[in-house]
């Protein structure tokens, strides 16, 4: 059997990477210029990119990783599967990781185990697990489920 890292072959983390990278030119990003690029590798083999979008009033921006999930969520990527690994790519070197809120976006949407995998401005890659970049977290599970017999 050939090597996987975190259940992905070389190959997909190969293309995942390029993806990711390639995300960034999609950035819109005048004030800080800043770039970040996001690619999901969906279950059903299919990658669904996206980049961080800025607005003049700050606190509006939307980062890559939540303008990905955004994008595929509506896409049908949940009920298709969804998703078997994250990649996000910046500027810099080491590279960054997804902001607390996108932590907890992404963690509406995926398993615990999923990798998350950060290339930076030299090609290179950090990876841990959702888990790792957010333990102990808070999920759908912990919600009470609405009673559908009450008030019968
Ligand atoms: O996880 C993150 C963190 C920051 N940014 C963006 C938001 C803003 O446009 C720029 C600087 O914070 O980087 C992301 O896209 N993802
Ligand atoms: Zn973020």
């Amino acid at each position: 059997m050939s090597e996987t890292i975190h259940g992905l072959t070389t190959a997909e983390v190969t293309l995942l990477g390029e993806k990711a990278i390639a995300a960034k030119s999609l950035a819109y990003c005048p004030y800080s210029n800043f770039r970040v690029g996001c690619a999901l590798l969906c279950e059903d083999g299919s990658y669904v990119l996206g980049a961080n979008i800025e607005n003049a009033s700050y606190p509006v921006t939307v980062c890559a990783e939540r303008t990905a999930f955004s994008r595929a969520i509506v896409e049908g990527k949940r009920e298709s599967g969804g998703f078997k690994a994250v990649g996000v790519s910046t500027d810099i070197s080491p590279p960054a990781s997804p902001c607390g809120m996108c932590r907890q976006f992404i963690r509406e949407f995926c398993d615990l185990k999923t990798p998350i995998f950060m290339w930076d401005s030299k090609g290179e890659y950090a990876v841990m697990t959702l888990e790792q970049l957010l333990p102990m977290s808070f999920g759908p599970d912990q919600l009470h489920k609405p009673d559908p017999n009450k008030g019968k």
